[in-house]
């Protein structure tokens, strides 16, 4: 369909003839005119099909052009200017001028002093493409294809010539995004033009070694790989280095600095530093690369931050087998924390390496420890003292993740520096206030978003005193929070408990050798001690074997044991319900493990009754909810749930989201402010929300093995935060289960 009028295409190299040769391929102009000075270039882009017409000089052209034709300028940074003296006054009204430089601040002062001003119609932009290849015959139709194009609109411009230029990098499958001249400068500095210096500048001194044909000879791998650019066009890098100097000055300033730190770190023999070094560059590179292969298949999506991961679910089936499901994430968070917050030396085992408990372990890489992994669940965490967190350079961004957030909050008040949590569009939802109010009344400067919301700052060298804090809720995160803070506070910090919740933080600050004393509900401890590093073996997460006691116990011919799950008493309200539910589920080869009881689940199907729920048994099942409303809709008779208002102000309300998935499923279930009533019935199968909450979406899958259809449940991608590797655990067992993206 075509979409332009006539596109002039000045400079026939890489970028302009892809450009070119992108817009043809598409059909989307009536004309595609190009424009290079050499005649055999034109000649060339014409043989190839790049343009309709090509021409020596812009002269030929710009009498051809009306209001709504679009000139793209593709020349070298340095002669953009003779391309911009030639349209000056020549320019018919309404024709719209962009450029491909890849420094705009030089182009930016070039278009004011040429013109005398900035005209309207003329929009700077930077397509991030390319290769070191070079010139017409490297021109690649789909070379923009899922590219990014940064476009720095200035004051003066026109909006609906930059809409236009957008449209155009759009009809050759460009992703298009704003940016004030400064920052793309900056920020291309940075990621592009410093990378480009660094590679001329290595292979120039080895050039320079006399024994340079030895190390060209062998060098395989890492060479090839990190200076592929240096084969880039010397004059094109020159002018980009040139225009951008001060922002490429700025870049190698901050690079030599911590080359340097790097060479003293090398000089002394560190190696503690120096694997601090690796293991952050690591794993910002593996983020980075995950970043990049998740393009691939984000082509075809629509949005790519809202990507829907849909699981399918065949109906029926049994679950069968022995199965170690991940690492405890409660434990996971907190081994993090204590290790780093120790001195001395702490080896993990059994880490979860899901998005979660990853969150808080970047989050104190962020801070300056040096974390080694994860490496299939082992991790090694070189503690800094309870005093050693360093600054984080910017704001510690925890994801979905309330624990990291609300733990994290009563650690940072105890810091000398200013710190910031932030996270994503799940928790920035989610109530902070009961943390920031006693962290407040210890004497922390905290600040939240609106209403108590994320994010939360917190202000550093507050001196805290300790309190005695009655919590309002029964919850672990806050009472682990209190006590965080707590090391930190002058005197002795009391929490009491209405109920009784999960204890880790209690007994791994005990594993750690600091003193805490329990006296009925009250936790209390004293600052002014020490956390020495211990070894951690972290147990299975009785919250992920959650999911597959459901499915054991719903589905007739299921017999399944899962091994080496923790089964602190804090946390097996699960186990107490099922069982009295009817479950058949029993206890194998109970031990203990680094001070968490630990045991072998065996579950095999019973026909399950409707119970109401113990209240006492809620805070110490409370994740466990989304999964046992399931077992309550398969359950004969009505299954009832009060006190469990907390589960409204998890990932998401959880009662809501459960009452809406039921009854998509021809449940009957009324939800009440704190909690709701299932009656239990056949469910069909259906189409259901998992409203981003990995809990809510791995509840409808177990539940398809009892349902008489198949099952659909949108938004999955948030399973990976508590159990990356569901789906394929899940396939081992018997659930028939696809993944689709769309
Ligand atoms: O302390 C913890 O590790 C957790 C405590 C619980 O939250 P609350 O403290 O909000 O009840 C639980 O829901 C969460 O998944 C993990
Ligand atoms: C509520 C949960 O986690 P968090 O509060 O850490 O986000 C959960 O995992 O169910």
């Amino acid at each position: 369909m075509t979409q332009f009028n006539k596109v002039v295409i000045v400079g026939l190299g890489l970028i302009g003839g892809s450009l070119a040769a992108g817009l043809r391929k598409r059909a989307v102009c009536r004309e595609v005119i190009g424009v290079a000075r050499r005649p055999e270039t034109c000649l060339k882009a014409q043989e190839m099909g790049v343009v309709d017409s090509a021409y020596c000089s812009l002269d030929d052209v710009l009498e051809q052009l009306e209001a709504g034709d679009i000139i793209f300028i593709a020349v070298p940074t340095l002669t953009l200017r003779e391309v911009f003296k030639a349209l000056k006054g020549r320019l018919a009204e309404g024709v719209i001028v962009t450029d491909g430089a890849s420094v705009k601040g030089s182009v930016e002062r070039d278009v004011r002093e040429i013109f005398g001003e900035f005209p309207p119609a003329v929009v700077l932009g930077h397509p991030i493409a390319g290769s070191e290849k070079s010139g017409v015959e490297a021109a690649e139709s789909e070379l923009y294809v899922d590219h990014r194009v940064i476009l720095t609109p200035v004051a003066e411009n026109d909006p609906a010539a930059v809409k236009a230029v957008a449209k155009l990098w759009h009809a050759v499958g460009a992703e298009v995004l704003e940016m004030p001249v400064d920052e793309h400068d900056m920020v291309l500095g940075c990621t592009s033009h410093l990378p480009h210096v660094i590679a001329f500048s290595l292979v120039d001194t080895l050039a320079h070694d006399s024994k340079n044909e030895n190390i060209f000879r062998y060098a395989a791998g890492g060479f090839r790989d990190f200076t592929r650019i240096a084969s880039s066009d010397a004059i094109m890098w020159r002018d980009i280095m040139l225009a951008n100097k001060a922002s490429v000055l700025d870049a190698i300033d901050l690079f030599s600095d911590n080359l340097s730190r790097l060479r003293d770190i090398i000089s002394r023999e560190d190696a503690v530093e120096m694997t601090g070094v690796f293991t952050r560059a690591k794993s910002a590179r593996d983020r980075f690369t995950n970043m990049l292969e998740h393009k691939a298949y984000l082509r075809n999506m629509q949005n790519s931050e809202h990507k829907n991961v849909v699981y399918s679910v065949a109906p029926g089936g049994s679950v069968t087998g022995t199965i170690r499901v991940p690492g405890d994430k409660s434990i996971s968070h907190r081994s993090i924390m204590l290790g780093s917050l120790a001195e001395g030396v702490t080896r993990i085992e059994g880490f979860l390496e899901g998005e979660d408990a990853l969150a808080t372990l970047q989050a104190f890489r962020d801070m300056g420890v040096v974390i080694e992994g994860p490496e299939n669940g082992a991790v090694t965490v070189h503690g800094v003292g309870l005093h050693g967190l360093k600054q984080p350079s910017g704001p510690l961004y925890v994801g979905n993740s309330g624990t990291s957030m609300r733990l994290l909050s009563g650690i940072l008040a105890g810091q000398s520096f200013t710190s910031e949590l932030t996270g994503d569009e799940s928790l920035s939802k989610r109530p902070m206030n009961r943390v920031a109010n006693p962290l407040r009344e210890m004497g922390a400067t905290v600040e939240t978003g609106e209403e108590g919301r994320p994010p939360v700052r917190v202000s550093g060298g507050s001196a805290l005193h300790a309190i005695d804090y009655v919590m309002p809720m029964a919850s672990a995160q806050v009472k682990s929070c209190v006590l965080l803070a707590g090391l930190y506070a002058d005197g002795e910090t009391k929490v009491t408990e209405p109920a009784p919740t999960r204890d880790h933080t209690e007994r791994m600050l005990r594993g750690f050798g600091y003193q805490v004393n329990r006296n009925g509900s009250t936790i209390s401890l004293r600052s002014g001690g020490k956390l020495t590093a211990a070894d951690i073996d972290i147990p299975a997460d009785i919250s992920s074997a959650t999911f597959f006691m459901v499915a054991a116990a719903i589905a007739p011919g299921s017999d399944i044991t899962l091994t080496h799950v923790g089964i602190n008493p804090t946390r097996i309200g699960v186990i107490n319900i099922l069982r009295e539910m009817g479950a058949n589920l029993t206890l194998q080869n109970e031990r203990e493990v680094g001070g968490e009881p630990v045991a072998d689940i065996r579950v095999q199907y019973a026909p399950l009754k409707g119970i109401a729920i113990p209240e006492d048994q809620v805070p110490l099942a409370i994740d466990e909810f989304p999964a046992l409303l399931v077992a309550a809709a398969c359950a004969e008779g009505e299954t009832v749930l009060t006190g469990a208002e907390e589960l409204r102000v998890k990932e998401t309300d959880r009662i809501q989201a459960m009452a809406d998935g039921l009854q998509a499923l021809g449940i009957e279930c009324s939800p009440t402010p704190d909690g709701i009533r299932v009656i239990g019935g056949t469910l069909t199968g259906g189409a259901v929300e998992s409203f981003h909450d990995h809990r809510i979406a791995m509840s409808f899958t177990v539940a398809a093995l009892r349902a008489s259809g198949p099952i659909t449940v949108n938004n999955c991608a948030n399973v990976t935060t508590s159990f990356p590797n569901f789906v394929a655990l899940a396939k081992t067992v018997g659930i028939s289960l696809e993944v689709n993206h769309s």
